[in-house]
């Protein structure tokens, strides 16, 4: 099966369209986070979820941890599916699926040790529709969610893979030098890319062309 290509911290229409024309299958929308170079503002995300055509998929990165905030932040911008990037208390799935039936739920793992194996099954025993493996530090003193461009332990990410009984996307400092090795090695459903693929902040074409064809 082809692999599915999630270009992420979108920043404008254009770049949408950029992405959408070299193949991407969804966009990521960066909300409000602690750190990380791929923000958004919310007004931008819902106009570029209104931009985007079906069946390209938009997935709103948040790092809201309670359900009414995460509906508020749902609210504002209308994506399809939403990205969970930091952890959340038990039953949090399961309102969010009563409030939003037609929404598609990923949960972020923060892939730094074997610990993570269990919390990636636990998400998924509890209702998270794919999980999404990347290289931040929830456990800093300002949290690093994601957009690292850091590599994290690709071992530990094949056995998240293996075991888990939903898609499994794979993020964390992948460009075109390393993004053969990462599908051989982890065999994730999906990859997900944001620095890897930009110069300067703004998606690069050349460097997307080069990694997609690298991905084959
Ligand atoms: O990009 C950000 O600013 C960001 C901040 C907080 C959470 C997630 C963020 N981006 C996501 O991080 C992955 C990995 O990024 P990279 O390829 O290592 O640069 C990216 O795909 C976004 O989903």
């Amino acid at each position: 099966m082809r692999t599915r290509l999630k270009i992420c911290c979108i920043s404008s229409i254009d770049e949408a369209r950029l992405a959408i024309r070299l193949g991407a299958d969804a966009l990521g929308l960066v909300g409000r986070m602690p750190s990380g170079p791929g923000v958004v503002a919310d007004e931008l995300a819902a106009a570029v979820v209104r931009a985007t055509p079906p069946p390209v998929a938009t997935f709103m990165l948040t790092s809201e941890r309670t359900v009414a905030d995460i509906l508020a932040h749902q609210q504002r911008v209308g994506a399809n599916t939403i990205q969970l990037v930091d952890a959340v208390p038990a039953g949090t799935y399961a309102q969010l699926r009563d409030a939003l039936p037609a929404v598609k739920l990923v949960q972020v793992i923060h892939v730094i040790d074997e610990q993570n194996i269990a919390e990636a099954l636990a998400a998924v025993e509890a209702g998270a529709d794919a999980l999404l493996l990347d290289s931040g530090n929830p456990n800093l003193a300002v949290k690093e969610l994601g957009g690292t461009g850091r590599q994290h332990n690709w071992l530990i990410s094949r056995q998240i893979v293996a075991q888990s009984s939903v898609p499994v996307f794979l993020a964390g400092g992948l460009h075109a030098g390393n993004v053969r090795q990462a599908i051989e090695q982890v065999q994730p459903f999906g990859l997900d890319i944001c620095s890897g693929v930009r110069t300067n902040g703004y998606l690069d074409e050349r460097k997307l062309d080069a990694f997609l064809a690298a991905l084959g």
